[in-house]
C-alpha cells in the first residue's frame, strides 16, 4: 500500500495566542515542539519509514518536520520546501486575534473568512510591509503569483500545480511520504483528495500535529484514510479549533 502522511505543524506562537497568522513567520510554543515530537513517536509506532517529505517555506511548519524526523531518526530524507505549500494567505485578519474579531465582526462573518471556500479577507495594501512582494524568501515567484490574500479556493489553486506535478507522482515510485504543512494549505489538499464539496469543507477543522494518513492502491486511487491517535481526543482538539472563532464574552 501506498501512503501520503499530511500533517499539520505543531502549536505556534499566535495559535496559543488565537491570532490570524497566515503567511506571518511565528515559531513553535513549547507546545507545539512536544506535539511534533509526539506524532514522531506515533509515526515510528506505526512503523512509517519515509522516502521524501515535503513542507511550506514557514518555519512553523518547517521546524514540526524536522523535530518529527528527528524523533523518528529520519533525518536524513530528502526534504523539498515550497512556498506553495504555505498557508492561506489571510490579508488583513493576520495579526488580529480571532475572538476579538468574532466580537467586532460577528461571528457568521468569522466563520466565513477561516472556512468558506470562495470568500478573501480584505486584501494587504501594497505599501503594506506585510506584503509578501517585500519578502527575500518569495523572491523566485512571480509578482503576479504572490497573494495578498486568499480564499480557500485561491490556496487550492496555487497548491495544485505543486501537488499534482511534484508530489503525488513520486508515489509511483516510492510507497511514503509526508507532507508537513498548515490548517487550510491540508484542507485544500484534503478536499482535493477526497473530493469533499465547497460546502462541506466548511465543517473541516484539522488539529495540531496529528499524523493523517491517505493509503492509495498500485494504480494510486485512495483506498481509505484515517488520523493516528486516540479518536476522542482528535475529536476535541477538532472542536477546539472551530471554537477559535468563536466571540469569547
Ligand atoms: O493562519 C492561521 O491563523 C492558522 O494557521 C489557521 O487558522 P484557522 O483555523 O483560523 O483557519
Amino acid at each position: 500500500m501506498k501512503k501520503i502522511v499530511l500533517l499539520r505543524h505543531g502549536e505556534s506562537a499566535w495559535n496559543k495566542e488565537n491570532r490570524f497568522t497566515g503567511w506571518t513567520d511565528v515559531d513553535l510554543t513549547e507546545k507545539g515542539v512536544a506535539e511534533a515530537t509526539r506524532a514522531g513517536q506515533l509515526l515510528i509506532d506505526n512503523d512509517f519509514q519515509f522516502d521524501k517529505a515535503y513542507t511550506s517555506y514557514l518555519k512553523r511548519a518547517v521546524k514540526t518536520l524536522n523535530t518529527v524526523l528527528d524523533r523518528m531518526d529520519q533525518d536524513w530524507i530528502p526534504v523539498e520546501k515550497s512556498w506553495r505549500l504555505n498557508e492561506k494567505h489571510y490579508g488583513q485578519l493576520q495579526g488580529l486575534n480571532k475572538a476579538e474579531t468574532a466580537a467586532k465582526y460577528g461571528e457568521e462573518q468569522v466563520l466565513i473568512w477561516r472556512r468558506s471556500y470562495d470568500v478573501a479577507p480584505h486584501a494587504l495594501a501594497e505599501e503594506d510591509p506585510r506584503n509578501p512582494r517585500f519578502e527575500i524568501r518569495y523572491n523566485e515567484v512571480p509578482d503576479a503569483e504572490l497573494p495578498r490574500t486568499e480564499s480557500l479556493k485561491d490556496t487550492i489553486e496555487r497548491i495544485m500545480p505543486y501537488w499534482k506535478c511534484v508530489i503525488f507522482p513520486n508515489l509511483k515510485t516510492v510507497d511514503e511520504l509526508l507532507v508537513v504543512a498548515h490548517g487550510n494549505s491540508l484542507r485544500g489538499i484534503i478536499k482535493h483528495l477526497k473530493g469533499i464539496s465547497d460546502e462541506d469543507i466548511v465543517k473541516l477543522n484539522l488539529p495540531t500535529a496529528v499524523p493523517y494518513v491517505f493509503e492509495f492502491d498500485d494504480d494510486l486511487n485512495l483506498v481509505k484514510d484515517y488520523f493516528l491517535g486516540d479518536p476522542e481526543e482528535i475529536k476535541k482538539l477538532m472542536e477546539a479549533v472551530a471554537n477559535q472563532g468563536k466571540n469569547a464574552k
